[in-house]
């Protein structure tokens, strides 16, 4: 269950716990007093505290502009937080640079709105590209690839372009491809943001599915009713801050 610090009036209470601190081996993801101002001066989150437990799966919400983008930003260490701390799976993306940064990428599948397919290359392709990209054997590579196929049921579509697949489908590729690494960790941002109620529905059961053999699942998602039929923790961000939310 992840764990919100919070004060009185809801907002997220910095943790005075100092970095000095032993990781905390049962959770994977630890935001402390965490602020993230851009250079424009857009303030898009303000002191974020939360605990995530390994083999947690946590919606995140909120408006447009809220910040829920940035949040998953910390979390790949595609962005650094302008106050407190981010650590994540033991390590602090901020203090990473290169190889070590793409290590840790490597511990964490990442899913997007818009599926970022590579449109000239086949399913089989797409997904066995970034374990190509990694150095993994072609042996490896063909060992991994069903599973991750099938674990999306798109087995039979192995050998399609994108333009050949419907929306909810090329959303599976880009699932298939950020699990085929195994990581620990899967950040999905608006996973279902360009399809409609069924498909939604189906990407959905996916990632419980991937939560299930014990992945970490972090969503964020705009659409309440798809949160009402998940029974999962939520958090909200709103104008930069972040409060628990009971559906
Ligand atoms: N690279 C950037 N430079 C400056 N401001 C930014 C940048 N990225 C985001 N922002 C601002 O930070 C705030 C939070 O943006 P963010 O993308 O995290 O929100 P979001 O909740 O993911 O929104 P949406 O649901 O529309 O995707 C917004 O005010 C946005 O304009």
């Amino acid at each position: 269950m992840p764990q919100v610090l919070t004060d009185s009036s809801g907002n997220a209470q910095r943790d005075r716990r100092s970095s000095s601190q032993p990781p905390n081996q049962d959770s994977i993801i630890q935001l402390k007093g965490v602020s993230k101002t851009y250079r424009n001066g857009s303030q898009a989150l303000i002191d974020v505290s939360l605990e995530v437990k390994r083999g947690d799966f946590l919606f995140v919400t909120g408006p447009s502009g809220s910040g829920k983008s940035t949040f998953l930003k910390l979390l790949y260490g595609e962005e650094c937080a302008s106050e407190g701390e981010v650590r994540v799976d033991n390590d602090f993306p901020a203090t990473l640079r290169g190889d070590r940064l793409s290590l840790l990428r490597r511990r964490i599948g990442i899913v997007f709105q818009d599926y970022k397919l590579i449109s000239r290359r086949t399913v089989t392709e797409n997904v066995s590209f970034v374990l190509w990209a990694q150095g993994y054997t072609r042996k490896e590579i063909n060992r991994r690839l069903p599973p991750a196929l099938k674990m999306v049921g798109l087995q039979h579509k192995a050998e399609c372009f994108p333009e050949e697949l419907s929306g909810g489908e090329q959303q599976r590729v880009s699932i298939a491809r950020a699990i085929v690494g195994t990581p620990p960790l899967l950040l999905a941002d608006e996973p279902t943001g360009n399809l409609d109620p069924d498909n939604s529905w189906q990407v959905i059961k996916i990632l419980k599915k991937l939560n299930q053999i014990g992945i970490t699942v972090i969503v964020t998602t705009h659409d309440e009713s798809l949160i009402r039929l998940s029974n999962h923790p939520v958090v909200q961000i709103k104008n930069g801050r972040l409060s628990s939310v009971n559906y």
